[in-house]
């Protein structure tokens, strides 16, 4: 942990609840929607701290209504109850800029995938082509690809809209804690690359481990992730090295630090490795990725270099790392980019202490 005169202390802060070790703490967000900036930066303190020890941690209070949760969770199982020759009329291959329905087969390059099996949807800011910022050919910028179902749209538009809301206004409590100012992070979050996933996992026939990994060990490659699940199954990897169930509350979203915000934060928040196990025939979740924009050059923040901590991160722009991250994870950018340079097998820098943790487990004692 860095030795940063400038921001409390990351100990003995409070979180509400005891739980075992490792579980990621359960923080109430509701002084958000405040304005007093006490109450403010105290808020972020305890968010701040969270990212820097766990990566990790689950929110309450945050103002989303269960019923908009609910509707876009009907919306996403009407879809995925259609048949398979339907789904694909949406299939994300398709779209120029990387929306639409990910079909079980789209399966990305993980090695700990024993019993991978799932379907997605994904979705961003309804983008239009004559937005600021929309250049044609960029993965994750422009409009959406939605089905016939008008309902699908009304409720998947709105809990998205609420959770990019949300999203942002974590990212402004997090300056507050890092003591950069104002803006240092969520000016560059105005025509983002962020995304909404629906993810619906159905346990392999044939799985005879229900503890078997579905959606394999792997950090977020974004800033910020908001995830709302309704089943059990996913774990987060402890700073010792071990996996931890994270509980589950309809009430409660889980929300942690991926990749750009490690970066950015000079290694001060932690991007933590997380997995999914077939713990249930059947899971639903929706994950909400906050990025940061295309053009966004990542260097540590000059506040968290000068503090007796050199930069540990070599600058990278975010809409290549996102974008190198996508084609490990879909075989249709793979085969896209086999047009052009063949880059190889694609490994995340940010996903050593999986690799470590992994090294560790297979060691004889
Ligand atoms: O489904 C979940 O609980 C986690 C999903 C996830 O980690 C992801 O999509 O990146
Ligand atoms: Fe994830």
């Amino acid at each position: 942990m860095h030795p940063s005169p400038r921001l409390p202390a990351s100990k003995g802060q409070a979180v509400e609840c005891t739980e075992p070790a490792g579980v990621p703490p359960l923080i109430d967000v509701s002084a958000r929607r405040l304005q007093d900036p006490v109450a403010r930066r105290e808020l972020g303190d305890r968010l701040g701290n969270a990212a820097r020890t766990s990566g990790f941690f689950r929110i309450k209070g945050h103002g989303i209504a269960l019923q908009t949760i609910e509707a876009a969770y009907g919306a996403a199982r009407r879809f995925f109850a259609r048949p398979d020759a339907e789904k694909r009329r949406w299939y994300i291959g398709h779209s120029p800029n990387h929306r639409g329905y990910v079909p079980f087969t789209e399966k990305g390059d993980y090695p700990d995938e024993v019993h991978r099996s799932y379907e997605a949807f994904d979705l961003g800011h309804d983008g239009s082509r004559n937005d600021p910022g929309y250049v044609p050919g960029r993965l994750l910028c422009g409009p959406n690809v939605w089905p016939d179902d008008a309902e699908f749209r009304k409720a998947v538009s709105a809990y998205h809209d609420q959770v990019a809301a949300l999203g942002q206004d974590l990212c402004q409590l997090l300056e507050l804690h890092l003591r950069v100012p104002a803006g240092a992070i969520t000016s560059r979050m105005r025509n983002p690359m962020s995304q909404l996933r629906l993810l619906h996992y159905v346990r392999a026939a044939g799985t005879r481990d229900a503890k078997s990994v579905n959606m394999g060990a792997h950090t977020d490659y974004e800033c910020l992730t908001l995830l709302h699940t309704r089943n059990e199954g996913l774990q987060v990897l402890t700073e010792s090295g071990a996996w931890i169930d994270v509980p589950v509350d309809p009430r409660v979203l889980v929300v942690n630090i991926g990749d750009m915000l490690e970066a950015w934060t000079n290694g001060l928040f932690r991007s933590t490795p997380h997995r999914v196990l077939n713990l249930r025939p059947e899971r639903f979740s929706m994950p909400y990725f906050v990025s940061a924009d295309y053009d966004t050059e990542i260097a540590p923040l000059p506040g968290l270099v000068d503090a007796g901590c050199a930069s540990r991160y070599p600058p990278f722009r975010a809409g290549d790392h996102l974008e190198r991250m996508l084609r490990r994870d879909f075989p249709y950018l793979r085969a896209q980019a086999r047009s052009g340079v063949n880059e190889g097998p694609v490994t995340n820098p940010f996903e050593d202490r999986i690799r470590a943790a992994a090294a560790a487990e297979a060691r004889p004692d």
